[in-house]
């Protein structure tokens, strides 16, 4: 591991190791790169290798184009998704991928999760969005870059540091956040919500969103007042 990346390399390890900690994902299932913007740089994990066999070795380095920089192994399937989002989003330090599972229950039935209770409303503001699903002759081309894409999307009136989590159609959630280690916390935050939210639906379908009012108290508390709500 050359000196250059050894600290981003090991943020990303850290990072990494928290998803099978958190019961966020098994296997190999799953990602998380750290973002270097001053170098152009990420590091994520590689591609295949299952979690309790990982070093910050096994780190790669890849520039915005893809390009590995560092790295003697594959880097992870999801890489060029999670380059899109730190090519469109500014802020961003770290980006999540997980296949936990209560997010990837509602991400398989394209629904967005209300916003139904304060838990939710300390961390967002608004529903939980869900991407469209993909078409198909987008899943022919570069299927990774069009996830991105997609998400991009679904966030063109969205401030994507207000809601630093998606669920993308069909497959699972991303979140993102000021560093590995924040963007790790929304992920959990994310499965903890679909889980609380999924209990709500269970127990009364009919069930209610919570009211705008106790929605900007919770968040304001958290965060400030914020002048939108979801919103750029
Ligand atoms: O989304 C997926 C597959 O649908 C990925 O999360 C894989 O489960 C992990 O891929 P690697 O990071 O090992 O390439």
């Amino acid at each position: 591991m050359s000196a250059t990346y050894r600290e981003l390399r090991e943020r990303a390890f850290t990072a990494n190791m928290e998803i099978p900690r958190r019961g966020l994902a098994i296997y190999t299932f799953g990602n998380v790169s750290a973002f270097d913007r001053d170098r152009g740089v990420l590091a994520i994990k590689p591609s295949g290798v299952p979690y309790d066999r990982l070093s910050a070795d096994d780190m790669i380095v890849v520039d915005l184009e893809g390009k590995v920089v560092e790295g003697r192994l594959r880097p992870s399937s999801d890489t060029r998704t999670h380059i899109v989002l730190y090519a469109s989003f500014r802020g961003l330090g770290g980006v999540v991928h997980t296949h936990s599972t209560y997010a990837t229950g509602w991400a398989q039935t394209g629904t967005p999760i209300p916003i139904y209770g304060t838990t939710h409303a300390d961390h967002l503001a608004e529903d939980v969005p869900c991407t469209e699903v993909m078409r198909p002759d987008a899943v022919e081309g570069d299927y990774e870059t069009e996830t991105g894409k997609q998400i991009i999307e679904c966030f063109r009136d969205r401030n994507p540091l207000h809601t630093p989590m998606v669920l993308v159609a069909g497959h699972g959630p991303f979140a993102w956040g000021e560093d590995a280690e924040k963007a790790v916390y929304n992920a959990a935050v994310l499965e903890e919500i679909a889980r609380m939210a999924f209990i709500t639906r269970t127990i009364h379908p009919g069930a209610a969103r919570l009211p705008d009012a106790l929605v900007r108290k919770h968040f304001d508390r958290k965060h400030g007042k914020k002048a939108y709500y979801g919103q750029k």
